[in-house]
């Protein structure tokens, strides 16, 4: 079983991947796919070899030209307590001085499997600690597709700002509980997870997310405006489903540049760069771009004359 949330009628795996701290699977009749952390036992906790395979499994989703839609959320519950998790943040029994620390089985899995090209990319263990949630966040950021983080219980420091950085939060209305515990193990993400949590609910209510480590339920999370919507437990993959349908029914275009356009006025000059990028994309797709190309491969000077300066 994958997760007791998980109706294995509408998903089938995504063949390429045989994740040890993942499952990875996409919708049988739709363009959304379903990544989840699968370490139900510790809460959904993350290793540095689980957030190599978030980035893998993010990566290959956002090649996918007919996945519109990404469901990130937590398998459960936990077979020792019955407790469910979308993520509760780095494994601190692998924190080390400096970051996250891979074990010698973690090197082994990842030197022996291959990524969506079919290569073997090697081992990425390093003796240094790592940090790298930080660049699936930049990834889930960028990605030009709606990520939706499906939380079915704790989402807790690391895994807290995984949600924040998402572009909704489903919340399971009896399971979901928002908490961030960073100071308590003297971390801090200072970025997405808390300036942009500040962005979503205000100034006062971010500092006190982080100042005072209460926990929210997902009903007060809704009402913060870190959750979309709290929905009843039993309900909450299929109405994640729903919405990959309705986000997979819009034009794509249009989604990627209001992403983008929403990320925009907070990302600084990276910000305008990949806004830019999707500008340039939509530039060359016009004659006028066609007619500068072939003018300069055929060596002649463009003529950009039949193209009006639009006002
Ligand atoms: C998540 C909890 C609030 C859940 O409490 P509950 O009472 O329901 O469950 P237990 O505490 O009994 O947990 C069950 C079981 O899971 C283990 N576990 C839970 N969380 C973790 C964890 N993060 N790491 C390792 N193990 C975990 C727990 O030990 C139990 O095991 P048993 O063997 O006893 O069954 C509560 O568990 C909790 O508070 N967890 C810790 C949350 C936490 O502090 N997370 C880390 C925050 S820091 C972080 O995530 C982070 C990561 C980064 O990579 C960053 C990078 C750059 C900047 C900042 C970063 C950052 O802040």
């Amino acid at each position: 079983m994958v997760s007791e949330c998980f109706d294995d009628t509408q998903w089938e795996p995504v063949a390429e991947f045989d994740f040890r701290d993942l499952t990875y699977h996409r919708a049988v009749d739709s363009g959304t796919v379903r990544i989840a952390f699968d370490r139900p036992d510790v809460r959904n906790a993350f290793r540095p070899g689980t957030v190599d395979e978030l980035y893998d499994a993010l990566d290959h989703a956002k090649r996918q030209t007919d996945v519109g839609c990404i469901l990130l959320t937590g398998n459960g519950p936990s077979s020792k307590d019955g407790g469910w998790a979308f993520c509760s943040g780095g494994d601190q029994t692998v924190r080390g001085d400096d970051g996250y620390q891979y074990g010698d089985e973690e090197s082994e899995a990842r030197s022996s499997s291959e990524n969506a090209n079919g290569q073997r990319p090697g081992s990425r263990a390093s003796e240094q600690g790592r940090l790298h949630i930080l660049e699936v966040q930049r990834l889930i950021r960028h990605i030009p597709k709606i990520v939706v983080c499906v939380v079915p219980g704790w989402a807790v420091g690391g895994g807290h700002s995984l949600h924040v950085v998402c572009d909704l939060t489903l919340a399971s209305e009896e399971h979901a509980k928002f908490l961030q515990t960073d100071p308590d193990v003297a971390s801090y993400d200072a970025g997405f997870g808390s300036a942009y949590l500040a962005k979503q609910i205000g100034q006062k209510k971010a500092r006190e997310v982080f100042f005072l480590g209460k926990t929210y339920s997902a009903e007060e999370a809704a009402e913060m405006g870190m959750v979309n919507e709290a929905v009843p437990h039993d309900e909450l993959e299929d109405v994640a489903l729903e919405w990959g349908e309705r986000i997979n029914a819009k034009s794509p275009t249009a989604m990627r540049m209001l992403k983008y356009g929403f990320n925009m006025a907070d990302d600084g000059l990276v910000g305008q760069q990949v806004f830019a990028g999707e500008a340039t994309r939509l530039g060359y797709m016009t004659d006028e771009a066609k007619e500068g190309r072939d003018a300069f491969v055929e060596g002649r000077e463009p003529d950009f004359d039949e193209y009006p300066w639009h006002y």
